[in-house]
């Protein structure tokens, strides 16, 4: 058989399966009739169901050719296969053209559009029809389409995007592809941010997250975004900035030969000079974003030295200007402090100021990995110290490691992104420690009883009023009346001569055990837990305290001995500080209150580590999820490893009625206050850097170099944390015992001066630590906020 002229729209089968559409299509109206409302039109989208026996009737219309592509030789069905295919699309485009040229696309007439692209989607999903052609007239539509009208044909593959994904996304995603970037590339970023958004997300539902094809695996960014600004003007009178002998003039600095002939920065401070003037910092600034843009033109050395000086240029302008909080701030405190930051960190520039000459030299990578490095602290330093700048600093933070991530995927040639199906034990298990530690086994202290109602039974006039007024009516008996009654009873029981007398012994003590139970379970339900035996209920008659004691790990204690606020609080500090030991105490003191969040990392377990208990382990994309996806409270990175704490976790303790508590380093519990984290945020310091040091020494793995070093850097670690405000208090770790209880009465407000900073638990009435003397280790203690 020939192969079909697409010209001809003669030919029988065309016209065949163009009278088969305008059937079905006549159908389809029926089922969606033409609505004013847009949405309506579109959605639902239309059902193969909704066509009488389509299938059949399909298949009947194109008989001819699915008999011609039974044949037995492989490459006449293939031809034959073809032709079908060509007589659909032919017919199809016809109609197609002819709905499009006289429907406009936002009347309500627009649904014979919509019906006729299903129609085709379900022909070729039987089999009759080439899969693309769907995707290619909606290529098309949106090419001949103004912005508003691709905002409708858009809707319409939304609507369709997940029974395209299912059916045809081998044979799809290129065109849908295509489509998206031709049209991305018609909309205006500034003026239609929120279509060029959707058509983003789209792409990201439509593609599996591992898939490659829009990977810019070369590396090119952003090469059409160019920034036009104004060049120095040659000869003017403007500083020329970015000429190469100004910019030595600029960066060098005196020299001082090293042993082994290398020269060694002298560290004289080239940026003590005052910032430049807006118009200087014009020409260096503007230029900055072209490396921006072109991260790899920074490889180039005659790059990075403009680069480098226009960043610090452009950081010592930002930190010149007055921040919010001293605009704001009628204090003269955070000024000085602002000031003594500032001396700092030009004693500190000049290392950072090598000289050109070492452009060839091979430690030069490391010095300007160094440069990066501290240029990144120090605009942090910068942004960190007023209140939204906080915020944005940590979605920057974000961000660039997102960013990371992603260079790291690609330099691994796009590994699948995947993760195993859990074991169907360990979710069990998973399943089952969940349903442990949120249901509650224990009744409610004060449940819901009963009251006699005898005392509605008529009486003799007066009578009612005497009674009320007997003392036994409104005063329960002392419970430990009933412990020397029932000891009576056990020994009569014993003594008894009778059955008789047994029984009614015994009948005694059922009854005195009974209403002793009665009076104990207002004050002491937590006992019944320890009756075994119902002839024994002495347990009721021990001390409160014993029974508290006796909780087990996973119950959650009465209501009387929980604090009335439960949010979560946090416990920060430098390491070796007693954290773990203060937590540890304060919960084996007051059991089933306080449940520990266990955080995430991405580092191996080590020895006598457990999975869930000490951590959760997790391998590095993992953890990249939780953070990708917002579910992480804070997180750091340290070297390699990175730490997080999961919102998820705290809400299970929450959600159980137990009070999380979250041991976490001060750079953590300083990302989850910038994030605007609600809890009670606690700092617990060594009282001397003697004790720190004995701490240390106690809790072991470091050597006594580290050891010194962790102590030493005390000072400067909490240096600041007044600005931060982290901690609404702090506690002094002089002996452990003390200081949980003063966490402990902290937590349930039994401190009234929550805000100030008291020796161990002892409101000895004294000065505030910051105004006494205590050498390096003082901390201010914070506003309330
Ligand atoms: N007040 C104290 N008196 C004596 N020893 C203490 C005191 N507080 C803590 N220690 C000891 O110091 C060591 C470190 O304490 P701990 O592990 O509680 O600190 P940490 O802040 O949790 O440390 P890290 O952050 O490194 O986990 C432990 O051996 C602990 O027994």
């Amino acid at each position: 058989m020939p192969s079909i002229d697409v010209a001809n729209t003669t030919s029988p089968g065309v016209i065949a399966f163009r009278t088969f559409l305008d059937e079905v299509l006549g159908e389809a109206i029926t089922v969606k009739p033409p609505s004013d409302d847009r949405s309506l039109s579109i959605n639902p989208p239309l059902q193969k169901d909704d066509l009488h026996d389509f299938s059949e009737r399909l298949s009947q219309v194109l008989s001819d050719y699915t008999a011609a592509e039974q044949q037995a030789d492989d490459t006449e069905k293939l031809a034959a296969k073809t032709r079908k295919h060509n007589v659909v699309e032919v017919a199809s485009r016809a109609k197609f053209a002819t709905l499009t040229a006289s429907t406009p696309i936002s009347g309500p007439e627009a649904v014979n559009i919509w019906n006729l692209l299903d129609i085709i989607f379900f022909t070729a999903d039987i089999g009759h029809g080439d899969p693309a052609l769907m995707f290619l007239l909606v290529e098309d539509l949106l090419s001949s389409q103004t912005i508003s009208g691709c905002r409708i044909i858009f809707d319409f593959l939304e609507s369709r995007r997940e029974r395209c994904v299912s059916k045809f996304y081998k044979q799809s995603h290129l065109i849908v592809l295509r489509s998206c970037n031709e049209l991305l590339r018609r909309l205006s970023r500034a003026e239609d941010t929120a279509f060029c958004g959707r058509v983003f997300v789209f792409l990201f539902q439509y593609f599996p997250l591992g898939d490659k094809s829009s990977v810019n695996l070369r590396g090119q960014y952003h090469a059409e975004n160019v920034t036009t600004y104004e060049k120095p003007l040659e000869g003017g009178d403007k500083m020329e900035v970015d000429k190469e002998e100004n910019l030595d003039k600029a960066t060098e600095a005196p020299q001082t030969e090293k042993p082994g002939g290398k020269k060694a920065d002298t560290g004289t401070p080239k940026t003590s000079s005052p910032p430049l003037s807006n118009d200087e910092l014009y020409d260096l600034f503007w230029p900055l974003q072209e490396s921006f843009s072109q991260p790899l033109r920074l490889f180039e050395p005659a790059n990075l030295k403009p680069f480098q000086r226009g960043v610090e240029e452009t950081v010592k302008k930002f930190v010149a200007l007055p921040s919010a909080t001293s605009r704001s701030s009628t204090v003269d405190e955070p000024k000085s402090s602002l000031k003594r930051k500032r001396e700092g960190l030009e004693d500190g520039e000049g290392a950072e100021a090598y000289n050109p000459r070492y452009l060839t030299s091979r430690d030069l990578f490391e010095l300007e990995a160094r440069w990066a490095r501290e240029t990144k602290d120090k605009i942090a330093e910068y942004m960190r110290k007023d209140v939204p700048g906080k915020a944005f600093y940590r979605v920057i933070e974000t961000v660039l490691a997102r960013d990371k991530n992603w260079v790291y995927w690609k330099m691994a040639s796009c590994p699948p992104i995947k993760r195993d199906p859990i074991d169907p034990k360990v979710w069990a298990e998973a399943q089952a420690s969940a349903l442990r530690v949120t249901t509650s086994k224990r009744l409610r202290p004060v449940p819901m009883s009963a009251v006699p109602m005898e005392f509605l039974k008529p009486k003799a006039p007066g009578q009612a009023l005497k009674e009320l007024e007997d003392p036994k009516r409104y005063q329960l008996p002392d419970l430990d009346s009933f412990k020397a009654k029932i000891n009576d009873s056990d020994f009569d029981i014993q003594m008894a001569k009778t059955p008789a007398e047994k029984a009614r012994a015994q009948e005694r003590k059922a009854s005195q055990s009974w209403r002793a139970m009665r009076i104990a379970r207002g004050f002491k339900l937590a006992a019944f837990d320890k009756i075994d035996n119902p002839d024994d209920i002495s347990a009721i008659f021990e001390p409160l305290e014993d029974i508290v004691a006796e909780v087990a790990a996973d119950e959650i204690a009465a209501d009387e001995y929980m604090p009335a606020n439960r949010e979560a609080v946090i416990v920060s500090g430098p390491p070796g500080a007693g954290k773990s030991s203060i937590i540890q105490k304060l919960m084996e003191a007051r059991k089933g209150v306080f449940e520990r969040v266990v955080r995430h990392t991405t580092r191996e377990p080590r020895d006598g580590e457990t999975d869930g208990k000490d951590f959760h382990f997790v391998k590095g994309p993992e953890f990249n999820q939780l953070r990708d996806g917002d579910r992480l409270i804070e997180n750091v990175e340290q070297g390699e490893i990175a730490y997080g704490t999961s919102y998820k976790v705290v809400e299970v303790v929450t959600e159980s009625g137990k009070v999380p508590i979250i041991e976490m380093e001060i750079d953590s519990a300083k990302f989850a206050k910038d994030m605007d984290f609600d809890a009670r945020y606690v700092l617990v310091k060594p009282a001397s850097p003697e004790s720190h040091e004995t701490f240390l020494k106690a809790e072991g793995g470091r050597d006594d170099a580290a050891i010194k070093a962790v102590v030493d850097s005390l000072p400067a670690l909490v240096e600041g944390l007044n600005a931060d405000n982290i901690a609404g208090k702090v506690i002094l770790n002089e002996n452990v015992e003390n200081a949980s209880h003063e966490l402990g009465d902290y937590l349930y407000q039994k401190d009234a001066d929550a805000d100030t900073e008291i020796v161990n638990g002892t409101d000895t009435g004294e000065a505030p630590l910051s105004e006494q003397n205590n050498g390096d280790m003082d901390v201010d203690a914070p506003e309330a906020s």
